[in-house]
């Protein structure tokens, strides 16, 4: 079992490793930007009120998120342990994901940080081509990754729950040296 979060700016591989994890250690990957996307395509009312934010390459208000997350975690597949993507994104949601954790029992055991230099994350994403993946809103997404969510890596680390992991290495190394650190 394993309760791990995925920390890392846009196109830093957490998405291809989480799902890799997932499948190897039989727990969810929860990512956020999946639901949401998915409830853009369903058109649901979460789905309206997020798609303009995330085709903007801005974060959701957080009311949108909070609930949300509480309820995934709620479920029963999560209680074998979970893998987080994509949340928490900025201090407040690392608090009440804080707050939740100790309210469910469910301790986080570490933050796996995936480090990736600025180049080869916007020729990923340009090669991905995702809505949200066009010069425009890629620079943005990097913008607000450096001005909301790389705050957390100092607040993960000042708790010494991080570790930092190359993520500019072959898919398959990325993977090996993640799988060393959850053993560890
Ligand atoms: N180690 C790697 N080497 C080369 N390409 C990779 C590697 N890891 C992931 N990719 C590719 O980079 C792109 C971005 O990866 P991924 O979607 O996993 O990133 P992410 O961190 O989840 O991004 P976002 O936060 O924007 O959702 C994908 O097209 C993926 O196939
Ligand atoms: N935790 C989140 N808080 C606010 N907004 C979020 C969060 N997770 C995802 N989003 C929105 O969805 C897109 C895509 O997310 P990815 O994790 O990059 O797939 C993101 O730009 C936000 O608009």
């Amino acid at each position: 079992m394993i309760r791990v979060i995925f920390l890392g700016p846009p196109g830093a591989g957490k998405g291809t490793q989480a799902a890799v994890l997932s499948k190897d250690f039989d727990v969810p990957h929860i990512s956020t930007g999946d639901i949401l996307r998915a409830a853009v395509a369903a058109k649901s009312e979460l789905g309206q009120k997020a798609e303009s934010y995330m085709n903007a390459g801005e974060l959701v208000p957080d009311e949108l998120i909070l609930d949300l997350i509480r309820e995934r975690l709620g479920q029963k597949d999560a209680s074998k342990g979970w893998i987080l993507d994509g949340f928490p994104r900025n201090v407040s949601q690392a608090n009440f994901l804080d707050k939740l954790l100790a309210e469910i029992q469910q301790p986080c055991e570490c933050v796996l940080n995936l480090e990736v230099p600025d180049n080869v994350l916007i020729s990923r994403l340009l090669s991905r081509g995702r809505k949200d993946d066009n010069e425009d809103v890629i620079r943005n997404r990097l913008e607000v990754y450096r001005k909301q969510t790389e705050p957390l890596i100092e607040f993960f680390r000042s708790r010494q729950q991080l570790v930092s992991v190359n993520g500019h290495q072959a898919m398959g190394s990325v993977e090996a040296d993640l799988k060393q650190v959850l053993q560890a």
